[in-house]
């Protein structure tokens, strides 16, 4: 028997969220210096893109590593249904205490990922488009 091809297979969505950069591990003065015009009280906004990787065998009798329908649920669960048109810091318990950079999402996405998939061992990369120009990548590492 034949060693099973590996895929690599991605999703994307797109959410709107505003947020504010303040860490409460940090003194109001430190937090302003840090994240300058992001640490404004009034907030900003972002329309975030999220592409989610998935890596694993193709299955030899569906001829596919996952059912992106499965992960379109996984993804709505996760992602939109919590974050979308949400105030991140105010709406979303896990940032009550935890800045909400974009590292701090893209861990978060994981992680929430992580639960509602029936195979978590296939989540291969979150990778978070927070403009144009910043672009985070959370591959589950920790040191
Ligand atoms: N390491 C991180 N640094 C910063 C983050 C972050 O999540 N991780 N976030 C911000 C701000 O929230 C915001 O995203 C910065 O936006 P902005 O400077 O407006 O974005 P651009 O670089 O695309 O804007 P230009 O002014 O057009 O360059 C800051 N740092
Ligand atoms: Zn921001």
């Amino acid at each position: 028997m034949s060693a099973r091809p590996i895929a690599y297979l991605t999703r994307r969505e797109t959410f709107s969220a505003c947020h504010r950069l303040h860490s409460p591990l940090l003194t109001d003065e430190e937090n302003l210096q840090i994240f300058s015009k992001c640490n404004n009280p009034n907030g900003h906004g972002h329309n975030y893109t999220v592409e989610v990787t998935i890596r694993g065998p193709i299955d030899e009798k569906t001829g596919m590593v996952m059912n992106l329908c499965d992960l379109k649920l996984y993804m709505e669960q996760s992602i939109m249904n919590v974050m979308d048109h949400k105030n991140l810091d105010k709406d979303v318990p896990h940032f009550h205490h935890l800045v909400s950079t974009t590292e701090n999402v893209a861990v978060f996405i994981w992680d929430s990922l992580s639960a509602h998939m029936a195979n978590p061992s296939l989540l291969y990369e979150v990778k978070i488009f927070e403009t144009e120009k910043n672009i985070m990548i959370y591959r589950g590492e920790r040191e």
